[in-house]
Protein backbone atom coordinates (compact mmCIF):
# COMPACT_ATOMS: atom_id res chain seq x y z
CA UNK A 1 0.00 0.00 0.00
CA UNK A 2 1.09 3.75 -0.56
CA UNK A 3 4.56 3.56 -0.66
CA UNK A 4 5.61 0.30 -0.58
CA UNK A 5 3.12 -0.45 -3.23
CA UNK A 6 4.07 2.42 -5.38
CA UNK A 7 -0.01 3.28 -5.25
CA UNK A 8 -1.80 6.05 -4.49
CA UNK A 9 -3.96 6.96 -1.51
CA UNK A 10 -7.33 8.45 -0.40
CA UNK A 11 -8.01 8.47 2.96
CA UNK A 12 -11.49 9.69 4.87
CA UNK A 13 -10.31 9.33 8.27
CA UNK A 14 -13.30 10.37 11.02
CA UNK A 15 -12.40 11.32 14.93
CA UNK A 16 -13.95 12.66 17.65
CA UNK A 17 -13.95 16.84 16.16
CA UNK A 18 -12.13 17.35 19.45
CA UNK A 19 -9.12 15.66 18.60
CA UNK A 20 -6.17 17.70 16.45
CA UNK A 21 -5.98 16.66 12.94
CA UNK A 22 -2.45 15.83 13.81
CA UNK A 23 -2.70 13.91 16.62
CA UNK A 24 -5.39 11.68 14.99
CA UNK A 25 -3.24 11.22 11.82
CA UNK A 26 0.12 10.07 13.96
CA UNK A 27 -1.14 8.93 17.17
CA UNK A 28 0.76 5.36 18.34
CA UNK A 29 -2.90 3.21 19.81
CA UNK A 30 -2.32 -0.16 18.50
CA UNK A 31 -3.50 -1.24 15.00
CA UNK A 32 -3.22 -2.68 11.50
CA UNK A 33 -4.44 -1.77 8.43
CA UNK A 34 -5.21 -4.64 5.74
CA UNK A 35 -5.79 -3.73 2.03
CA UNK A 36 -8.70 -5.87 1.08
CA UNK A 37 -10.37 -6.49 -2.45
CA UNK A 38 -13.21 -3.96 -2.91
CA UNK A 39 -15.58 -6.99 -2.95
CA UNK A 40 -15.21 -8.38 0.17
CA UNK A 41 -14.96 -5.10 2.34
CA UNK A 42 -18.33 -5.77 4.21
CA UNK A 43 -17.03 -9.55 4.59
CA UNK A 44 -13.99 -8.63 6.31
CA UNK A 45 -16.09 -5.65 8.22
CA UNK A 46 -18.76 -8.06 9.74
CA UNK A 47 -15.47 -10.70 10.23
CA UNK A 48 -13.54 -8.73 12.95
CA UNK A 49 -17.11 -7.08 14.32
CA UNK A 50 -18.33 -10.43 15.17
CA UNK A 51 -15.31 -11.26 16.65
CA UNK A 52 -15.17 -8.37 19.13
CA UNK A 53 -12.91 -6.05 17.09
CA UNK A 54 -13.31 -2.70 16.22
CA UNK A 55 -12.88 -2.43 12.70
CA UNK A 56 -13.48 0.47 9.87
CA UNK A 57 -12.86 1.75 6.45
CA UNK A 58 -10.56 4.25 6.06
CA UNK A 59 -9.89 5.06 2.68
CA UNK A 60 -9.02 2.94 -0.78
CA UNK A 61 -5.85 2.63 -2.69
CA UNK A 62 -5.61 4.55 -5.88
CA UNK A 63 -3.34 4.14 -9.41
CA UNK A 64 -0.36 2.54 -9.36
CA UNK A 65 2.77 4.90 -9.92
CA UNK A 66 4.83 7.43 -8.62
CA UNK A 67 2.40 10.56 -9.41
CA UNK A 68 -0.38 8.87 -8.10
CA UNK A 69 -2.73 11.12 -6.07
CA UNK A 70 -2.62 11.05 -2.16
CA UNK A 71 -5.59 12.15 -0.73
CA UNK A 72 -6.19 12.37 3.03
CA UNK A 73 -9.49 13.79 4.44
CA UNK A 74 -10.48 14.27 8.33
CA UNK A 75 -13.72 14.30 9.02
CA UNK A 76 -14.53 15.73 5.65
CA UNK A 77 -11.46 18.24 5.43
CA UNK A 78 -8.77 17.95 2.91
CA UNK A 79 -5.78 18.25 4.98
CA UNK A 80 -3.01 16.51 2.40
CA UNK A 81 -3.17 16.71 -1.25
CA UNK A 82 -0.21 15.57 -3.22
CA UNK A 83 1.74 13.30 -5.25
CA UNK A 84 3.39 9.69 -4.32
CA UNK A 85 6.41 11.13 -5.25
CA UNK A 86 6.46 14.06 -2.58
CA UNK A 87 5.41 11.38 0.17
CA UNK A 88 8.20 8.67 -0.80
CA UNK A 89 10.48 11.55 -0.99
CA UNK A 90 10.01 13.08 2.19
CA UNK A 91 9.61 9.65 4.02
CA UNK A 92 13.32 8.25 1.81
CA UNK A 93 15.24 11.60 2.94
CA UNK A 94 16.42 10.34 5.97
CA UNK A 95 17.91 7.21 5.11
CA UNK A 96 19.38 9.14 1.44
CA UNK A 97 21.14 11.20 3.53
CA UNK A 98 22.44 8.57 5.90
CA UNK A 99 23.28 6.66 2.80
CA UNK A 100 25.16 9.42 1.26
CA UNK A 101 27.54 9.45 4.30
CA UNK A 102 27.60 4.97 4.23
CA UNK A 103 27.94 4.35 0.40
CA UNK A 104 29.23 5.73 -2.68
CA UNK A 105 27.39 9.02 -3.26
CA UNK A 106 26.85 8.44 -7.25
CA UNK A 107 25.38 5.62 -6.87
CA UNK A 108 23.18 6.84 -3.67
CA UNK A 109 22.30 9.85 -5.79
CA UNK A 110 21.34 7.56 -9.05
CA UNK A 111 18.49 6.13 -6.91
CA UNK A 112 17.19 8.82 -5.47
CA UNK A 113 16.92 10.91 -8.65
CA UNK A 114 15.68 7.95 -10.63
CA UNK A 115 12.81 7.42 -8.08
CA UNK A 116 10.57 9.56 -9.99
CA UNK A 117 11.13 7.58 -12.72
CA UNK A 118 10.48 3.83 -11.20
CA UNK A 119 7.48 1.76 -12.75
CA UNK A 120 8.48 -1.45 -11.06
CA UNK A 121 10.28 -4.69 -13.18
CA UNK A 122 8.58 -5.75 -16.06
CA UNK A 123 8.84 -9.74 -15.16
CA UNK A 124 8.00 -12.07 -17.95
CA UNK A 125 8.01 -15.71 -18.37
CA UNK A 126 8.37 -17.27 -21.53
CA UNK A 127 7.54 -20.79 -20.72
CA UNK A 128 5.66 -22.92 -18.28
CA UNK A 129 7.52 -23.38 -15.01
CA UNK A 130 5.19 -25.47 -13.62
CA UNK A 131 5.85 -28.22 -15.95
CA UNK A 132 6.96 -31.85 -14.05
CA UNK A 133 10.22 -33.24 -14.99
CA UNK A 134 9.95 -37.33 -14.53
CA UNK A 135 13.21 -39.05 -12.77
CA UNK A 136 15.04 -41.16 -15.59
CA UNK A 137 18.34 -41.75 -14.60
CA UNK A 138 20.42 -40.97 -11.35
CA UNK A 139 22.70 -38.19 -12.04
CA UNK A 140 25.20 -37.35 -9.45
CA UNK A 141 25.98 -34.09 -7.82
CA UNK A 142 28.48 -32.79 -6.00
CA UNK A 143 27.87 -29.69 -3.76
CA UNK A 144 30.94 -28.18 -2.95
CA UNK A 145 31.87 -26.76 0.97
CA UNK A 146 34.83 -24.73 2.41
CA UNK A 147 35.36 -23.16 5.24
CA UNK A 148 32.29 -20.12 5.19
CA UNK A 149 30.29 -21.49 2.70
CA UNK A 150 26.27 -20.73 2.90
CA UNK A 151 23.22 -21.50 1.13
CA UNK A 152 24.40 -24.85 0.52
CA UNK A 153 21.57 -26.74 2.15
CA UNK A 154 18.77 -24.39 -0.43
CA UNK A 155 21.24 -25.52 -3.52
CA UNK A 156 20.97 -29.46 -2.00
CA UNK A 157 17.20 -29.18 -1.96
CA UNK A 158 16.80 -27.06 -5.07
CA UNK A 159 19.05 -30.14 -7.19
CA UNK A 160 16.97 -32.79 -5.09
CA UNK A 161 13.48 -31.48 -6.51
CA UNK A 162 15.09 -31.19 -9.79
CA UNK A 163 15.76 -35.53 -9.21
CA UNK A 164 19.31 -34.93 -8.80
CA UNK A 165 21.34 -37.12 -6.32
CA UNK A 166 23.13 -34.77 -4.57
CA UNK A 167 26.10 -35.39 -2.62
CA UNK A 168 27.70 -33.01 0.04
CA UNK A 169 31.49 -32.68 -0.05
CA UNK A 170 33.82 -31.07 1.78
CA UNK A 171 36.94 -29.35 0.25
CA UNK A 172 38.97 -31.48 2.81
CA UNK A 173 36.96 -34.31 1.35
CA UNK A 174 38.90 -33.58 -1.96
CA UNK A 175 42.05 -33.28 -0.40
CA UNK A 176 42.16 -36.04 1.62
CA UNK A 177 41.60 -38.20 -0.81
CA UNK A 178 37.87 -39.44 0.56
CA UNK A 179 36.22 -39.05 -2.82
CA UNK A 180 37.64 -37.33 -6.30
CA UNK A 181 35.08 -35.49 -8.42
CA UNK A 182 35.44 -38.67 -10.90
CA UNK A 183 32.55 -39.88 -8.99
CA UNK A 184 30.33 -36.90 -10.23
CA UNK A 185 28.57 -35.28 -13.24
CA UNK A 186 27.77 -32.25 -11.85
CA UNK A 187 29.31 -29.84 -9.41
CA UNK A 188 27.93 -26.95 -7.76
CA UNK A 189 29.87 -23.79 -5.85
CA UNK A 190 27.47 -22.50 -3.65
CA UNK A 191 27.83 -19.29 -2.28
CA UNK A 192 29.52 -17.91 0.77
CA UNK A 193 31.84 -16.18 2.66
CA UNK A 194 34.64 -18.81 2.05
CA UNK A 195 37.60 -17.93 4.61
CA UNK A 196 35.74 -14.59 5.64
CA UNK A 197 36.37 -12.93 2.15
CA UNK A 198 39.91 -12.32 3.48
CA UNK A 199 42.20 -10.90 0.61
CA UNK A 200 38.99 -10.70 -1.35
CA UNK A 201 36.21 -13.13 -1.74
CA UNK A 202 36.86 -16.32 -3.09
CA UNK A 203 40.26 -15.96 -2.99
CA UNK A 204 41.35 -18.41 -0.51
CA UNK A 205 39.36 -21.61 -1.91
CA UNK A 206 40.44 -20.50 -5.23
CA UNK A 207 44.40 -20.71 -4.21
CA UNK A 208 43.29 -23.91 -2.52
CA UNK A 209 42.61 -25.80 -5.55
CA UNK A 210 45.07 -24.00 -8.21
CA UNK A 211 48.25 -24.17 -5.55
CA UNK A 212 47.47 -27.97 -5.15
CA UNK A 213 49.38 -29.98 -8.23
CA UNK A 214 46.63 -33.02 -7.48
CA UNK A 215 43.63 -31.00 -7.03
CA UNK A 216 44.57 -28.72 -9.31
CA UNK A 217 44.32 -31.51 -12.12
CA UNK A 218 41.47 -33.24 -10.85
CA UNK A 219 39.23 -29.98 -11.32
CA UNK A 220 40.57 -29.49 -14.69
CA UNK A 221 39.70 -33.28 -15.48
CA UNK A 222 36.00 -32.81 -14.34
CA UNK A 223 35.86 -29.45 -16.39
CA UNK A 224 37.68 -31.13 -19.37
CA UNK A 225 35.07 -33.92 -19.41
CA UNK A 226 31.96 -33.41 -22.26
CA UNK A 227 28.99 -35.23 -19.77
CA UNK A 228 30.05 -32.77 -17.25
CA UNK A 229 28.54 -29.45 -15.97
CA UNK A 230 28.41 -26.96 -13.46
CA UNK A 231 27.22 -24.07 -11.20
CA UNK A 232 28.86 -21.69 -9.42
CA UNK A 233 26.19 -18.81 -7.54
CA UNK A 234 27.82 -15.87 -5.86
CA UNK A 235 31.31 -17.11 -3.88
CA UNK A 236 31.14 -20.33 -6.47
CA UNK A 237 30.50 -17.63 -9.19
CA UNK A 238 33.77 -15.52 -7.92
CA UNK A 239 35.60 -19.03 -7.27
CA UNK A 240 34.85 -19.87 -10.96
CA UNK A 241 35.69 -17.19 -12.56
CA UNK A 242 38.92 -16.85 -10.69
CA UNK A 243 39.64 -20.63 -11.64
CA UNK A 244 39.26 -19.55 -15.53
CA UNK A 245 36.14 -21.55 -15.81
CA UNK A 246 34.38 -19.03 -17.79
CA UNK A 247 37.64 -17.32 -19.98
CA UNK A 248 36.52 -16.73 -22.86
CA UNK A 249 39.72 -18.30 -24.54
CA UNK A 250 40.38 -21.51 -22.73
CA UNK A 251 43.98 -22.74 -22.45
CA UNK A 252 45.82 -19.72 -23.22
CA UNK A 253 48.58 -20.22 -21.02
CA UNK A 254 48.46 -19.98 -17.09
CA UNK A 255 44.87 -20.18 -15.67
CA UNK A 256 46.51 -18.49 -12.63
CA UNK A 257 46.28 -15.24 -14.90
CA UNK A 258 42.49 -15.35 -14.70
CA UNK A 259 40.89 -12.96 -17.33
CA UNK A 260 37.49 -12.55 -15.74
CA UNK A 261 37.02 -11.21 -11.62
CA UNK A 262 34.41 -10.55 -9.54
CA UNK A 263 35.63 -6.56 -8.24
CA UNK A 264 33.62 -4.48 -5.39
CA UNK A 265 30.22 -3.24 -5.71
CA UNK A 266 30.15 0.43 -7.04
CA UNK A 267 28.20 0.86 -4.23
CA UNK A 268 30.75 0.37 -2.02
CA UNK A 269 28.64 -1.79 0.08
CA UNK A 270 27.28 -5.49 0.43
CA UNK A 271 23.57 -5.37 -1.82
CA UNK A 272 21.28 -8.02 -0.74
CA UNK A 273 18.16 -7.16 -2.74
CA UNK A 274 15.80 -8.57 -5.22
CA UNK A 275 16.72 -7.92 -8.36
CA UNK A 276 15.28 -7.93 -12.16
CA UNK A 277 17.52 -10.08 -14.88
CA UNK A 278 17.00 -11.17 -18.42
CA UNK A 279 17.86 -14.67 -19.16
CA UNK A 280 19.97 -15.01 -22.79
CA UNK A 281 19.65 -18.77 -23.85
CA UNK A 282 22.18 -19.86 -25.92
CA UNK A 283 20.18 -21.25 -28.96
CA UNK A 284 23.60 -22.35 -31.20
CA UNK A 285 23.28 -25.52 -29.07
CA UNK A 286 21.28 -27.18 -26.38
CA UNK A 287 22.05 -24.72 -23.78
CA UNK A 288 22.29 -26.77 -20.58
CA UNK A 289 21.12 -24.32 -18.02
CA UNK A 290 18.83 -22.07 -19.79
CA UNK A 291 16.80 -24.14 -22.81
CA UNK A 292 13.32 -22.25 -23.40
CA UNK A 293 13.94 -19.87 -20.83
CA UNK A 294 15.24 -17.34 -23.24
CA UNK A 295 13.65 -13.60 -23.24
CA UNK A 296 12.59 -14.06 -19.71
CA UNK A 297 12.61 -11.26 -16.97
CA UNK A 298 12.58 -13.19 -13.40
CA UNK A 299 13.20 -11.84 -9.86
CA UNK A 300 16.34 -12.60 -8.06
CA UNK A 301 17.57 -12.60 -4.93
CA UNK A 302 21.16 -10.87 -4.58
CA UNK A 303 23.53 -10.22 -2.24
CA UNK A 304 26.98 -9.71 -2.35
CA UNK A 305 30.01 -7.03 -1.68
CA UNK A 306 32.03 -8.00 -5.03
CA UNK A 307 29.72 -8.65 -7.89
CA UNK A 308 31.41 -6.75 -10.81
CA UNK A 309 31.97 -8.19 -13.17
CA UNK A 310 35.49 -7.18 -14.27
CA UNK A 311 37.77 -7.68 -17.55
CA UNK A 312 42.17 -8.23 -17.30
CA UNK A 313 41.63 -6.67 -21.27
CA UNK A 314 38.75 -4.68 -23.39
CA UNK A 315 38.64 -7.34 -25.82
CA UNK A 316 37.68 -10.17 -22.69
CA UNK A 317 34.39 -8.37 -22.70
CA UNK A 318 34.13 -8.11 -26.00
CA UNK A 319 34.71 -12.04 -27.05
CA UNK A 320 31.76 -12.95 -24.11
CA UNK A 321 29.53 -11.54 -26.58
CA UNK A 322 31.17 -13.30 -29.17
CA UNK A 323 30.75 -16.57 -27.64
CA UNK A 324 27.30 -16.48 -26.68
CA UNK A 325 28.60 -16.38 -22.65
CA UNK A 326 26.28 -13.85 -21.29
CA UNK A 327 23.66 -15.65 -19.88
CA UNK A 328 22.15 -12.88 -17.11
CA UNK A 329 21.94 -9.50 -17.37
CA UNK A 330 20.43 -6.94 -14.77
CA UNK A 331 17.29 -5.22 -16.33
CA UNK A 332 15.74 -1.77 -15.80
CA UNK A 333 12.26 -1.44 -15.24
CA UNK A 334 11.65 -1.60 -19.70
CA UNK A 335 13.78 -4.60 -19.49
CA UNK A 336 16.60 -3.54 -21.02
CA UNK A 337 20.14 -4.12 -20.11
CA UNK A 338 21.01 -1.68 -17.46
CA UNK A 339 24.15 -0.34 -15.43
CA UNK A 340 21.94 2.46 -13.71
CA UNK A 341 22.28 1.59 -9.58
CA UNK A 342 20.22 0.05 -7.84
CA UNK A 343 18.64 -1.69 -10.80
CA UNK A 344 22.09 -3.04 -11.53
CA UNK A 345 23.14 -3.70 -7.84
CA UNK A 346 27.35 -3.66 -8.51
CA UNK A 347 27.87 -1.56 -11.42
CA UNK A 348 29.01 -4.57 -13.46
CA UNK A 349 29.24 -3.69 -17.45
CA UNK A 350 26.11 -4.48 -19.55
CA UNK A 351 23.80 -5.34 -16.71
CA UNK A 352 26.16 -8.80 -16.14
CA UNK A 353 25.24 -10.86 -13.80
CA UNK A 354 25.70 -14.57 -15.23
CA UNK A 355 28.10 -15.75 -17.34
CA UNK A 356 28.88 -19.24 -19.38
CA UNK A 357 31.32 -21.20 -20.36
CA UNK A 358 32.50 -20.92 -23.90
CA UNK A 359 31.10 -24.54 -24.11
CA UNK A 360 27.68 -23.79 -22.31
CA UNK A 361 28.15 -26.24 -19.64
CA UNK A 362 29.53 -24.52 -17.05
CA UNK A 363 27.66 -21.06 -15.60
CA UNK A 364 28.73 -18.71 -13.11
CA UNK A 365 26.29 -16.50 -11.77
CA UNK A 366 25.81 -13.74 -9.24
CA UNK A 367 22.59 -14.12 -8.27
CA UNK A 368 21.23 -16.83 -5.77
CA UNK A 369 18.55 -18.49 -7.70
CA UNK A 370 18.24 -21.46 -5.42
CA UNK A 371 16.82 -18.91 -2.68
CA UNK A 372 13.62 -18.44 -4.95
CA UNK A 373 13.07 -21.87 -6.29
CA UNK A 374 9.71 -22.00 -4.43
CA UNK A 375 7.20 -19.59 -4.93
CA UNK A 376 6.59 -18.41 -1.51
CA UNK A 377 10.71 -17.72 -1.52
CA UNK A 378 9.91 -14.85 -3.84
CA UNK A 379 8.50 -11.46 -2.24
CA UNK A 380 6.94 -11.08 -5.22
CA UNK A 381 4.04 -13.18 -6.92
CA UNK A 382 6.05 -14.79 -10.06
CA UNK A 383 4.07 -14.72 -12.81
CA UNK A 384 2.89 -17.96 -13.94
CA UNK A 385 1.06 -19.85 -16.79
CA UNK A 386 -1.75 -22.26 -15.24
CA UNK A 387 -0.84 -25.63 -16.01
CA UNK A 388 -3.70 -28.14 -15.70
CA UNK A 389 -1.66 -31.39 -15.56
CA UNK A 390 0.11 -29.57 -12.74
CA UNK A 391 -2.52 -27.08 -10.94
CA UNK A 392 -0.53 -26.69 -7.59
CA UNK A 393 2.78 -26.93 -8.13
CA UNK A 394 4.75 -24.64 -5.86
CA UNK A 395 7.65 -23.74 -8.39
CA UNK A 396 8.55 -20.64 -9.34
CA UNK A 397 10.27 -19.70 -13.09
CA UNK A 398 13.54 -20.81 -11.03
CA UNK A 399 13.39 -24.28 -10.81
CA UNK A 400 13.60 -24.58 -14.34
CA UNK A 401 17.26 -24.09 -14.57
CA UNK A 402 17.79 -26.77 -11.89
CA UNK A 403 15.01 -29.27 -13.95
CA UNK A 404 17.05 -27.98 -17.47
CA UNK A 405 20.70 -28.60 -16.39
CA UNK A 406 18.72 -32.72 -15.12
CA UNK A 407 17.38 -33.36 -18.51
CA UNK A 408 20.48 -32.35 -20.29
CA UNK A 409 22.56 -33.97 -17.77
CA UNK A 410 20.64 -37.82 -17.98
CA UNK A 411 20.93 -37.94 -21.45
CA UNK A 412 24.83 -37.87 -21.70
N1 LIG B 1 26.34 -14.51 -1.00
C1 LIG B 1 27.59 -14.68 -1.35
O1 LIG B 1 27.98 -15.74 -1.81
C2 LIG B 1 28.55 -13.57 -1.04
C3 LIG B 1 29.84 -13.68 -1.76
C4 LIG B 1 30.94 -12.83 -1.18
N2 LIG B 1 31.18 -13.16 0.18
C5 LIG B 1 30.62 -11.37 -1.36
O2 LIG B 1 30.24 -10.71 -0.45
O3 LIG B 1 30.75 -10.84 -2.43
Amino acid sequence: MGIAGVRGLYLNIEVDSRVPTINALFNEELGIIVEVDQNNVQYVLNEYNTNGVQAKVVGATGQYGMHSEILVNVNGKQVLNTKLIDVFRMWEETSFRVECLQANTECVKQEWNGLENRKGPSYSVTFDPTAAVVKCKSVRVAVLREEGTNGDREMIASLMMANFEVFDVTMSDLQSNKITLDAFQGLVFPGGFSYADTLGSAKGWAAGILFSESLYGQFSHFKGRSDTFSLGVCNGCQLMALLGWIDPAQNTGSVRKTQIFLDRNQSERFECRWSAVKINEDKTKEDVWFRGMDGSVLGVWVAHGEGRFSFAEGQVREALTRNKQVALQYVDDDGGPTEEYPMNPNGSPDGLAGVRSADGRHIAMMPHPERCVLRWQCPIKPPTSYNQANPHSNYSPWMRLFQNAYIWASKQ
